[in-house]
């Protein structure tokens, strides 16, 4: 059986993506490419991620495959959508104390463990929160900041997205258990069919963190497809 949403009769075909755990046709007029937090903070050693604890030995072929699936995406129409996540120098977007944020965010645990690192981690205008120099965005493309995990929260990704008929949101980036998940499922609530790229998404953690964040999306929320699916998919 196949799953879709086929409403919208445009000039432009449906693409049937092979994913798991069903086959689901896109309209790439309908369709967004979002990557998530692809910046330094999340893929570059000595950038947040890896400065508090987690593995990024292994985010360059990701990256790669990203870079494909954003070359792709443009040739076929499909708008690329850049997330970056962060604050403002000071952190008043990170919330105080008051904030489960504030308390959760190993960005900020680790700045206030490691005085020396105060003010480094996804602060706007940073090394740490600046996009990778491999993935620059080009005219036409979003950019959208974000102060918390989920793309939908206190962002205008909601009403660019419906502005434009937009109902397919193919996810790459990092972290495939955090920030991809997390968008993904508010995606979900809003009605947004979502695919997550196996492998141009990153776990902040384990190789588990990663397969059982993507179970739980081909379970519950969306779909589970790969690079190769998707440029199958496009070339059709
Ligand atoms: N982009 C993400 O998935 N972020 C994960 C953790 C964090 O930002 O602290």
């Amino acid at each position: 059986m196949m799953s879709g949403y086929a409403l919208n009769t445009g000039a432009d075909t449906s693409k049937q993506i092979n994913a798991e755990p069903e086959a689901i046709a896109i309209k790439p007029s309908e369709t967004a490419l979002i990557v998530v937090d692809m910046q330094n903070a999340y893929t570059t050693i000595e950038g947040y991620l890896d400065l508090a604890g987690f593995d990024v030995s292994a985010t360059a072929p990701v990256v790669k495959n990203i870079n494909t699936a954003i070359e792709l995406s443009r040739k076929a129409g499909i708008q690329v959508v850049f997330l970056q996540n962060g604050w403002d120098p000071k952190y008043v977007e990170a919330g105080g104390e008051g904030s489960p944020n504030w308390h959760k965010s190993n960005a900020l645990k680790t700045m206030r463990k490691k005085p020396e690192l105060e003010g480094r981690f996804l602060a706007k205008g940073g090394w740490d929160y600046a996009l990778v120099d491999e993935l620059t965005p080009q005219e036409g493309d979003w950019i959208i900041p974000k102060t918390r995990y989920s793309g939908f929260f206190n962002t205008n990704l909601d009403s660019m997205l419906r502005a434009r008929g937009i109902r397919n949101l193919v996810f790459t980036g990092i972290a495939t258990n955090v920030c991809v998940e997390s968008t993904l499922r508010d995606g979900f609530h809003l009605e947004y069919f979502g695919i997550a790229l196996s492998d141009a998404t990153y776990p902040a953690g384990p190789q588990s963190a990663h397969d059982a964040a993507l179970k739980n999306i081909s379970t519950f929320f969306g779909w589970v497809a790969s690079l190769e699916d998707y440029r199958n998919a496009l070339s059709e």
